[in-house]
């Protein structure tokens, strides 16, 4: 497992984004931060707010529809919905015939573009959206046709946005789309959760959500840099007879970790899921 080897930009490849929705851009600013010359980018992206948007942000020029522009990029992003690869592959694929694939996109499975794309060089990310302020995570997944230099524009491409590392097993994929994927959406749901309570417990919303805000990121960063397991982390926090005893006590007596754990596997199930509906 090898991680955050960050490429200079000056390595960067010429990239095409197919779809240049919320993934796209995070990781269009994640590349021009880095150095990536807009000039460098082609977006593909159908609709017109979103266009203005990459316009705005970026200095990006998309395209509204496929064409000869995409022909120079060395990599091709694919950053549209599972529910749509299918027919983008069919509208731009002619156009990008020679580069290597990077797709984004939950489930569809390197089969399923390859037989769409008739490329074998075809690689799979799964990014999270802290990537839009380069605190992402992304695990990596390449087919064995796709060699060690492009294995790193891969690298290259994802550290843009924050930290990465590489799963040898596709299926793996899903389970990832399950935990940092999604994950995300998990801790605002908690996030907002503790500022309800924390507002029903008196504290104006500002006060509740600057301190749950504060209280998730001290947290990670405490395990991130310890030796020891969150379990004893945990246990540290929680006296005997105290206060963090009886509000665990109720979450365990309440079945939030075994809900969390269903919770999980219902994403994972439903990332297989996309890949066999929109992978045929
Ligand atoms: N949003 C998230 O947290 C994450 C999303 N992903 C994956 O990233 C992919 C994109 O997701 P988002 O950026 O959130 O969606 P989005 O809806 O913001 O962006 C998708 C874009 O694709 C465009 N599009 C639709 N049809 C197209 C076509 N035929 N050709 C080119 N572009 C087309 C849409 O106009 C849209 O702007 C999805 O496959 C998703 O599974 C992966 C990890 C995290
Ligand atoms: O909800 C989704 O399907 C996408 C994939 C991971 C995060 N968002």
């Amino acid at each position: 497992m090898r991680q955050n080897t960050a490429t200079p930009a000056h390595a960067l490849p010429v990239i095409a984004f197919i779809g240049g929705g919320n993934m796209a851009s995070a990781i269009i600013g994640g590349l021009i931060d880095q150095g990536q010359q807009a000039s460098q980018i082609e977006v593909l992206e159908p609709g017109a707010e979103a266009r203005e948007a990459l316009r705005s942000t970026h200095g990006v020029e998309p395209l509204p529809e496929a064409g000869a522009a995409l022909e120079r990029a060395q990599v091709v992003v694919w950053a549209v919905k599972p529910q749509v690869f299918r027919d983008a592959a069919a509208q731009a694929g002619a156009h990008v015939r020679q580069a290597l694939h990077l797709s984004v996109a939950a489930g569809i499975r390197c089969d399923s573009i390859v037989r769409w794309l008739g490329c074998e060089r075809v690689a799979r990310a799964m990014p999270n959206t802290p990537a839009l302020v380069r605190k992402g995570m992304s695990a990596l997944y390449a087919r064995p046709a796709v060699s060690a230099a492009e294995r790193q524009s891969v690298e290259a491409i994802m550290a843009c946005t924050g930290e990465f590392l590489w799963v040898e097993n596709e299926k793996q994929l899903d389970a990832v789309t399950a935990l940092s994927g999604s994950g995300p959406a998990y801790v605002f749901y908690f996030l907002e959760a503790m500022v309800r309570a924390g507002v029903g417990m008196g504290l104006s919303e500002p006060q509740a959500y600057r301190l749950a805000v504060a209280t998730f990121a001290g947290a990670a960063e405490l395990a991130r840099r310890s030796d020891e397991p969150p379990a004893v982390l945990r246990q540290r926090v929680t006296s005997k007879g105290g206060t963090t005893h009886a509000a665990l006590q109720a979450l365990e007596d309440a079945g939030v970790g075994a809900s969390f754990e269903a919770a999980m596997h219902a994403a994972e199930r439903r990332a297989h899921a996309l890949g066999d509906a929109f992978g045929a």
